[in-house]
């Protein structure tokens, strides 16, 4: 198995970047037909999903339009339990079909404490689309409308994903190896 060091933990492969992207072109030919005619509004959550949300568009092939929004609520391994809008959405949300983008839902607290502020813009629809989902590590349950792959309760890094700022660049997914 080839390890891959990220600061002062290996990591495992996981997910292949084949893998990976058959899912999400299959996510962008679903939300093809599912909004049709709508054009859509993608708010994807920086700094993770950037990467997830670039292939995702691109293999979009309606009318859609895409905006960034930053939080911020993880340091290290660990949820610090603070999420902070950093920077604002600057397009208008009222009467949008707005599909939320994000690269992972661990905890649930994230899109928890966020999504309250996008239902008062009153959007035409909201739906979520996640690349990843822990179920077993979801304490804030969401309704999620896309989701690419359920995964264990393990710590990723990779095609944006960070550990501890770095990892992001790696094309491929991988989880925290565990020796023993
Ligand atoms: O479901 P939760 O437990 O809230 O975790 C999910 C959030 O954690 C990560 O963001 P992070 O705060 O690490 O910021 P980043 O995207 O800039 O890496 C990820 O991108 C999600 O936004
Ligand atoms: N990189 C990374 N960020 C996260 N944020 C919440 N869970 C995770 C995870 O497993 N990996």
């Amino acid at each position: 198995m080839q390890l891959v060091q990220v600061r002062d933990k290996q990591f495992e492969p996981y997910l292949s970047e084949a893998v990976i992207l058959q899912k999400v072109k299959g996510l962008a030919a679903q939300l093809n037909k599912d909004y049709e005619g709508k054009k859509p509004l993608l708010i994807a959550i920086l700094n993770g999903s950037f990467i997830f949300a670039a292939d995702l568009f691109k293999h979009m092939t309606i009318e859609a339009e895409i905006s960034f929004i930053k939080l911020a609520s993880y340091k290290g391994t660990r949820s610090s339990g603070h999420v902070i809008t950093a920077i604002g959405l600057d397009t208008e949300v009222t009467n949008r079909h707005v599909i939320v983008i994000e690269d992972i839902i661990d905890t649930g607290k994230t899109l928890t404490a966020f999504l309250p502020q996008l239902y008062n813009q009153q959007p035409a629809s909201l739906k979520i689309a996640v690349l990843l989902h822990k179920p077993e590590a979801t304490v804030y349950p969401i309704a999620i409308d896309y989701c690419c792959f359920t995964i264990p309760d393990k710590f990723v890094v990779g095609y944006g994903l960070d550990y501890d700022g770095f990892g992001r660049n790696l094309p491929a997914i991988y989880q925290l190896h565990e020796e023993g």
